[in-house]
């Protein structure tokens, strides 16, 4: 223990209690306002220790630049997760895969088919998927947050699987997303002690009370995933299934070196982490719409210049002429980050940056919730103010790169470990929410009022928050029968 105190120094934190450390200082859930006091009280970076495992915020995009994306070739590993990642997965899901070949091979595949080049495959799922959403919140105004639920499922299992959800055989695809909320509950913490106390994993298998669980739930969702490829091959010989990530990545003869369970999870892998994301960041946006209309009459003034007024539904093909949205895309991002406190990233190697030497197996994550949040970088951040990506007076940000889904916030992560389906993420927010831009107008409810600073909006049973949808007029509800009825019958 001294020599290690001798040899590693780490950033300063509060003082935990022995054997748990900080465990329980940490709230089990909204953590970012308590990770924004440590970064009050601390600055630039603060330890936590998590049992014995020490973590590193980082509160600056300054050293989340430095450590996690210069230096990514050490910082992209994960920390070991005995029950989610090893019981649960066999070591197969993606997003807590260490750093490694099995990682490397799988999420280059990954990328080559995800990336913007491929925009035009996955176009018409989002195309069909939000005409749906406009028509349904017309509907169903009160459930919203359900129609907007199908919308994120409905494109993500399209993306991936070529298949509408609407016309799917229910019971699957309830499957499909019930074995995400598994893998999500599992990840929460001290959901298994395991995962956080790894001497526990050394037990004889007997005393390891939660192995028939584990083991219950990667049988479960190999079968799921199994039948649902199952299918895709059939539809791919008739000839039936459209071009989608499955029956590239199936084709794909590097895929064949990955094995079947491997290839099962990075399908698996896409649909847990490409349909929340999408579902949140919307609800950001509809709240932000509700609370603050300053932005949404600049909005709907641009979509009307590019689309006439209720005259068509905006397309992606207007993108380049509707700057303002891809800033209100940006800003949804940014707003109220969801991923409160980042995403882990295990360092593999001892490291020393400036005053510190840190360990091997330190866990690193960026402070998101306090980055987003500071004046220091985002100038009156609490406003939800899309010009601040289009004017650099405001803001110092190159207005080039509103388009760019990465730059000038961290909510798709950094380095090497940055999500590999943010285009597609970002172009599902924009069409969905120049959609509902175009044809709804948004208010908050009397004594109903939304706290922005403390939305649920990982809640999907029930609506995070109460909201009144009108249509903005009597032409805009007659387009949106008619173009979001053409999405109803569609199937493939
Ligand atoms: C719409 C908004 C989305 C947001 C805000 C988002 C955010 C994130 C974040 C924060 C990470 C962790 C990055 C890190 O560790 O540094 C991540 C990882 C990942 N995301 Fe996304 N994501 C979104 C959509 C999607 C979509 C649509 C897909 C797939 C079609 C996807 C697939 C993935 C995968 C596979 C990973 C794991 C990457 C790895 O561990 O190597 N995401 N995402």
């Amino acid at each position: 223990n001294i020599q290690w105190h001798r040899k590693y120094k780490l950033p300063p934190g509060p003082r935990g209690i022995p054997f748990f450390g900080n465990m329980f200082q940490m709230p089990p859930y909204h953590q970012g306002p308590w990770a924004q006091q440590m970064a009050q009280k601390y600055g630039e970076m603060f330890t936590l220790h998590i049992a014995n495992t020490p973590w590193v915020f980082l509160n600056t995009p300054r050293a989340v630049s430095d450590l996690l994306e210069k230096r990514s070739a050490i910082y992209s590993s994960r920390p070991r997760f005995p029950y989610a990642s090893t019981l649960m997965s066999g070591d197969c899901r993606v997003v807590l895969q260490p750093y490694g070949a099995q990682w490397r091979a799988t999420r280059k595949i990954m990328h080559s088919i995800l990336n913007a080049k491929n925009g035009g495959t996955f176009a018409p799922f989002q195309e069909v998927e939000s005409r749906q959403l406009v028509l349904d919140v017309l509907r169903h105004p009160e459930m919203w947050w359900k129609a907007n639920q199908r919308f994120a499922n409905g494109v993500v299992m399209s993306v991936v699987f070529g298949k509408r959800s609407g016309v799917v055989e229910k019971s699957n695809v309830d499957k499909l997303f019930d074995t995400s909320q598994e893998f999500i509950a599992a990840l929460q913490p001290g959901a298994n002690l395991v995962d956080t106390f790894y001497f526990l994993d050394r037990l004889p298998k007997a005393l390891k009370w939660w192995t028939r669980r584990g083991e219950d739930a990667f049988e479960r969702l190999l079968n799921v995933y199994g039948a649902e490829v199952g299918d895709l091959k059939e539809r791919m010989e008739r000839g039936t299934c459209p071009p989608c990530f499955a029956s590239k990545f199936l084709d794909d003869p590097e895929s064949e070196k990955l094995g079947e369970t491997q290839r099962l999870f990075a399908l698996g892998s896409l649909m847990e982490a490409g349909s929340d994301t999408s579902r949140m960041t919307l609800s950001q946006i509809v709240a932000a719409a509700a609370t603050d209309r300053r932005w949404v009459k600049e909005a709907q003034a641009a979509l009307d210049r590019v689309c006439g007024v209720a005259a068509r539904l905006p397309e992606f093909n207007d993108r380049g002429q509707l700057p303002y949205l891809s800033a209100v895309v940006k800003e949804g991002f940014r707003w109220r980050p969801f991923a409160e406190i980042g995403m882990f990233h295990t360092l593999i190697n001892d490291d020393i940056y400036e005053d510190y030497h840190f360990p091997a197996g330190t866990v690193f994550t960026w402070n998101a919730w306090h980055i987003a949040l500071n004046p220091d970088e985002y100038p009156d951040p609490l406003r939800f103010w899309p010009e601040r990506w289009l004017d650099p007076s405001i803001q110092s940000i190159d207005p080039g790169k509103v388009e760019d889904p990465l730059a000038g916030h961290w909510s798709f992560g950094a380095g090497r470990r940055v999500c590999t389906g943010y285009h597609v993420g970002d172009s599902n927010v924009w069409i969905a929410a120049a959609r509902l831009l175009y044809c709804f107008n948004f208010e908050q409810v009397a004594g109903k009022e939304i706290d922005t600073l403390n939305m649920n909006v990982a809640e999907h049973r029930w609506a995070p928050f109460d909201v009144k949808i009108t249509a903005r007029s009597e032409a805009h509800r007659r387009l949106l029968e008619r173009c979001g009825g053409e999405a109803v019958g569609v199937t493939y």
